[in-house]
C-alpha cells in the first residue's frame, strides 16, 4: 500500500436550519454504498479552494463563493491512505442537486449515523456537533450561588459547551457544584464536561469528561461511557498525538497567546498552533489569551473554535 496520502477536498454545506448535506457514494467505488460529505480528489495543479469548487460544481452543480477550514483528517484504509481536507462552505450560488445521479439528503449533525459513513469521517461528525466557543469556568467555585449565576449569564451570552474546572474544591464540593452546573447547562441546551479524575465523578450527571495534560499522560484507555464527550488539555505535539491515539473527541491546545496567568510561558502563536494541529485528526480548540473576537483568525488556522476562561466568564 502507498504511504502517500491522497488529498481529498470535502465540503460541508449547511442549510438555514443547521442541517448538512450528505450524498450516497455509488456501490462500485471505494467505500461504495456509504454516505459521505460531497467532494473528491484534489488535482496536482489545483489549490485546495479550486479543487473544492471544481468537485462541488461537478457533483452538485453549485458555485462555491467562500469557504473556511473545518478539520483535516488523515486515515489509513486497507488499500489506501487519505487526507480529508474538510471546509465549511460559507456562501454559494445555485441549488445543490445530485449531478451524478447520487442520492442527497440534509441531516442535522446530531442525526448523522457514523455506521453508514466511511471510518475516516468520525472526527468530521464530531467537529460538526461541537460549538465554536468552549467556556472554562473561572473563579467563585467556593460560592456556588454566585458561580451558577455567572454560568447562567455565560449561557445567555451564547456559550454551549462548558468545562467545569475547579481544582481548589474537594471532591464533595466539586460533585455538588457539578450537580448545579449540570442542571443549569441542561436547562439551556448546553453541555457540561467535568475536569476531574474520572474515577471520582463516575456517578455524577454530565455530558463528558476532560483530562488535564498530566492525567492524559497517565491514561491508557479512553475513560467514560459511550455518551461522554472526552477531551484533554494539550501543551505539546506528543499530548495531541496521545489524545488522538486514545480516541478522544477533541483537544484544547494552549497557550496560543501570552496570558496573564502564565506570563512566562512562551506562546505558540497562530502559525505554531496551525503547524501542531495539522497532522492531528481531532477537532482542537485554541486557548490562551483569546477572546470571542478571535474566532475568525482561529478558524483560518484550522481551530475548532476558541476556549477561554477570562473572556467568556461574565464579570460583575
Ligand atoms: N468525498 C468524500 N470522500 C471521502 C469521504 N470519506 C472518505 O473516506 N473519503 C474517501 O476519499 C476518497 C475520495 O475519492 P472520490 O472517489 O470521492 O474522488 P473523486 O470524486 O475525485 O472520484 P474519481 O476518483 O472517481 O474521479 C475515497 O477514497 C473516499 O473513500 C467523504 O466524506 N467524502
Amino acid at each position: 500500500m502507498s504511504h502517500q496520502a491522497i488529498h481529498v477536498m470535502v465540503g460541508i454545506l449547511t442549510d438555514p436550519t443547521g442541517r448538512v448535506l450528505i450524498a450516497k457514494r455509488p456501490e462500485q467505488v471505494h467505500q461504495g454504498g456509504r454516505w459521505e460529505f460531497p467532494g473528491g480528489k484534489l488535482k496536482p495543479t489545483e489549490t485546495p479552494e479550486q479543487g473544492l469548487a471544481r468537485e462541488l460544481a461537478e457533483e452538485l452543480g453549485i458555485e462555491v463563493r467562500s469557504s473556511r477550514p473545518l478539520i483535516r483528517v488523515t486515515h489509513s484504509y486497507e488499500d489506501r491512505r487519505v487526507c480529508l481536507d474538510v471546509r465549511c462552505v460559507l456562501a454559494y450560488t445555485g441549488v445543490a442537486t445530485g449531478r451524478e445521479g447520487q442520492p442527497l439528503a440534509w441531516q442535522y449533525p446530531e442525526e448523522l449515523d457514523p455506521a453508514v459513513f466511511p471510518a475516516a469521517d468520525r472526527p468530521i461528525m464530531t467537529a460538526l456537533r461541537l460549538p465554536p466557543y468552549l467556556l472554562i469556568t473561572g473563579d467563585d467555585p467556593a460560592r456556588p450561588d454566585a458561580f451558577l449565576n455567572r454560568l447562567t449569564r455565560a449561557l445567555h451570552n451564547g456559550v454551549q459547551l462548558v468545562q467545569l474546572r475547579a481544582h481548589d474544591l474537594d471532591d464533595e464540593s466539586y460533585r455538588r457544584l457539578a450537580g448545579g452546573a449540570y442542571a443549569v447547562c441542561k436547562a439551556h441546551g448546553a453541555r457540561l464536561v467535568l475536569n476531574r479524575d474520572p474515577a471520582r465523578v463516575a456517578d455524577v450527571a454530565r455530558h463528558g469528561l476532560h483530562l488535564t495534560a498530566a492525567r492524559l499522560a497517565l491514561t491508557r484507555v479512553r475513560p467514560g461511557g459511550a455518551g461522554d464527550w472526552v477531551s484533554a488539555s494539550c501543551h505539546t505535539v506528543a499530548d495531541l498525538s496521545r489524545a488522538a491515539e486514545l480516541g478522544l473527541d477533541y483537544a484544547v491546545l494552549s497557550p496560543v497567546q501570552r496570558t496573564a496567568s502564565h506570563p512566562l510561558t512562551s506562546p505558540l502563536g497562530w502559525q505554531g498552533f496551525a503547524a501542531w494541529i495539522e497532522p492531528v485528526s481531532l477537532p482542537v480548540y485554541a486557548l490562551g489569551g483569546l477572546t470571542a473576537a478571535d474566532l475568525s483568525i482561529a478558524y483560518a488556522h484550522g481551530a475548532q473554535g476558541i476556549a477561554a476562561i477570562r473572556s467568556l466568564w461574565p464579570r460583575d
